[in-house]
Parts: structure tokens; sequence; C-alpha cells
């Protein structure tokens, strides 16, 4: 009899991680581990956290922590979110209505993926199912858009969001053309018999030619210009986010643009090698932003969060929330929804401990003077 897994015993997300990496095939494992290329962006992503210390304070009142925070203007119980990621069923029969589950369960904001193995519509309902179940503060539901270079189906996608009701729509911008992940060419990545990219069903799915190299090759929109933005704000009632910029003029065209925040990011490192780290760029993004005084435009950082601490240096650094990649998608291969819960359930005990050990009994007092260079 197979033992059930003592989820208690992966004490950090990289314990998940260890225990995750045998259970997949080479493929998928190349697939959600990889970097572009050299991969020098991936490491940097986490290289770029080592480079800040904590300046804790002593003698505060921390016996209560405090960890909720607002977006786009609602209260959510922390300033963590799920990191859109394709293909959860990769890692689990489940996918995408696992991982919402455990997010939602852990009152966790979730970003759906266009390019989800389960349709939109489905993930939303048991996100808010799950959801229900939990008094604490709501979480959000965004989804995210890759955009079709039949605008027909984009326009379908984004009204199909809005009728389930998705908080916000994230516009990925990172993405003019995939990034060159050799694992996946070695391994000539495409998705498993009978495993589809279900929100995409006009593309050859199961077919001869591989399905993720002929969307990203046939169907993906690699002339999307700020002009699409501007559309696009004029399609839905959603906030829209820029998720992939590192520039603070690209941060000044989001809001011309009508963007409710960006998402500081380079996509975990997965496009274009050698760009600068996310948490290297954060700074200048939010000096951007504040030289316009846009008030209630987020700015959101992804790329290498492993640690609360690395939560902490963001919201220290101005970040309003993170947004967390890789880590769930080992908590999904080990165990399903329990196994995102659980990771959530690490990152926000870090990050709660980080709050009580460096003084900062609420969100708003990680302030910017609590970070020094290491
Ligand atoms: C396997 C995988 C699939 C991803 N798929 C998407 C996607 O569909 N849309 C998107 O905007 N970003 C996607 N990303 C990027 C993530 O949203 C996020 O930016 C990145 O994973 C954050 O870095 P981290 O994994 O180091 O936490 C993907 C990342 C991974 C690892
Ligand atoms: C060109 C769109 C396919 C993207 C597949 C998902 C993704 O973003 C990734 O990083 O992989």
């Amino acid at each position: 009899m197979i033992e059930p897994l003592d989820l208690s015993t992966f004490l950090t997300v990289r314990d998940l991680e260890r225990a995750a990496r045998p259970q997949l095939s080479p493929s998928t494992l190349g697939y959600f581990l990889s970097g572009a290329d050299s991969q020098t962006t991936l490491r940097a992503n986490r290289r770029a956290f080592r480079k800040w210390a904590i300046d804790y304070r002593i003698l505060v009142d921390v016996g209560r922590i405090d960890t909720r925070t607002r977006l786009l203007g609602r209260e959510v119980a922390s300033p963590i979110l799920v990191a859109p990621m394709a293909y959860h069923c990769l890692a689990h029969p489940e996918g995408e209505l696992a991982s919402s589950r455990g997010a939602a369960k852990s009152s966790t904001g979730y970003v759906t993926s266009t390019v989800a193995t389960m349709p939109l519509e489905r993930i939303a309902t048991e996100f808010d199912a799950a959801k229900a179940v939990d008094a604490g503060p709501s979480a959000p539901r965004w989804f995210q858009l890759y955009v079709n270079k039949d605008r027909g189906i984009t326009r379908s996608l984004i009204e199909r969001a809005d009728a389930a009701g998705y908080q916000a729509l994230v516009v990925t911008v990172d993405v003019p053309i995939m990034g060159r992940r050799l694992r996946d060419v070695r391994n000539a990545f495409t998705l498993p018999p009978g495993m589809v990219a279900a929100n995409l069903t006009d593309v050859a799915q199961g077919g001869k030619e591989a399905y993720h190299h002929a969307y990203a090759t046939g169907r993906h929109d690699s002339s999307l210009t700020w002009r699409d933005i501007e559309t696009f704000r004029t399609m839905t009632r959603m906030p829209i986010l820029l998720k992939g910029v590192v520039r603070g003029d690209d941060a000044l065209r989001a809001i011309d643009a009508g963007a409710s925040g960006v998402v500081v990011s380079n996509h975990g490192g997965r496009q274009l090698d050698s760009a600068i780290a996310s948490l290297d760029a954060l700074p200048r993004v939010l000096e951007a932003v504040a030289s316009r005084q846009s008030a209630g435009f987020e700015v959101i950082v992804d790329g290498g969060i492993r640690w609360g601490t690395d939560i902490f240096k963001a919201l220290a650094l101005g970040a309003r929330a993170v947004m967390v990649g890789r880590p769930i998608l080992w908590g999904l291969t080990l165990a399903g929804e329990a196994g995102v819960a659980r990771v959530l359930q690490i990152l926000r005990g870090e990050l709660t401990s980080a709050m009580a050990l460096a003084g900062c009994p609420d969100i708003a007092s990680i302030t910017r003077d609590m970070l020094v260079r290491a």
C-alpha cells in the first residue's frame, strides 16, 4: 500500500521541488524548469534577492501579524498571487482545477493562463466554490491573455473572461516570440496525446503537428503594439495589467495606454536571456510611476520568489504584491490541490515570520528603510 504523503514534512519550497522533480517526465520537467538559452536571467532572478539584507527593527509589538493588503482597490489576505502558467495538467490530472482550489483555499489570488489545460470558466467555478468555504478576505481571480493573430479569438477570450467574472486582464507583453528553451528543443517538447489547451480549441491539437509549436509559431501574434492595448481597454470592464515590463518608460506608457498596473517580470527567465533580473528592474519602474503620481497604479513583481524573505524584500522595495511561478507546479505535481496549498502556506508562514522578526507587524510597515545592500 502506498503511504499518503505527509505534506507537513516539507518545510520549504525547495523540499517540495526536490520531491517533485523525480515524479515528472524529462520533457515536462525540462519545460517547467527551463530558462532561455544560457539561463543567465533565470539565475539572475535569484541572485538579485541576495543583494539585499533586511535591516530589522527591535522591540516592536509583533504579537499579531497582519498580512492583509489592497490590490486593485480590494482587500486581499496577503500580497501573494499564483502566476499564470501554462498546461497544469502536465503536473496533475486535475490541472488548473486543483491549483485554483489550492489557491482559493489558501485565500491566495490566482491568475489563469490563456494556455490552461482546463476551460477558463471551469477554473473560475472551481476557484469560487473553494473560496466560499473560507471566511477570510476575498482572493482575486484574474485572467492572463496571450494575443491570437485572429483577433476574433482574442476578443472572444476577453469576453469569456469577463463573463466568467475574472476581475482583471493580465496581458503578457514579453512574448513577442517564444524564448528558446534548450531543453524543450532537445526534448521536442509538446503536449502528450489527449491533453489540450482547452481555451484554444481552434488550434490543431493532438494532430501531427506538435501543439505547443503550432500555437507559438502559427497563432501567437508577434505584431502586438501599444495601440492594441488601447483597443483592449475599450473591450472590457476589467482593469488591465501588463505583465513583462522592466523599463520605467514602458511603465509610463502603460499608464498612458490605460493600464491599471504592471507586473515587473522577465517571464521567469524564459524569454530574453541576459535580460535584467526582475527585482533589479523594480526600483526604476516604481520611480517612473511615482514621478507621474498615478494613484492606485499597481506594481507587482515576479521571478525567483522562493522564500518569505524574498516577498518581504520585494514589498520593501515598493511592490504591491508578488507572483509565484514554478513552486506552484512542484506542489501541484506532488499532491494536487493540497500540494499547492502547502506551498502557499509555507510562503505565507515564512513571510509572517520574517515580518515578526524584522519588527513589521503589518504590510504598511515593510518600508524601503528595512533593506540595506548585502
Ligand atoms: C512552466 C511555465 C509556464 C508559464 N506559462 C506562462 C503563461 O502561460 N503565461 C504567462 O504570462 N507567463 C507564464 N509563465 C511565466 C510566469 O507567469 C512567471 O512570470 C514566472 O514563472 C515567474 O518566475 P518563477 O517561476 O521563478 O516564480 C510560465 C512560467 C513557467 C515556469
Ligand atoms: C507563444 C505562447 C505559448 C506560451 C506558452 C506558455 C509560456 O508562457 C511559457 O513560458 O512556456
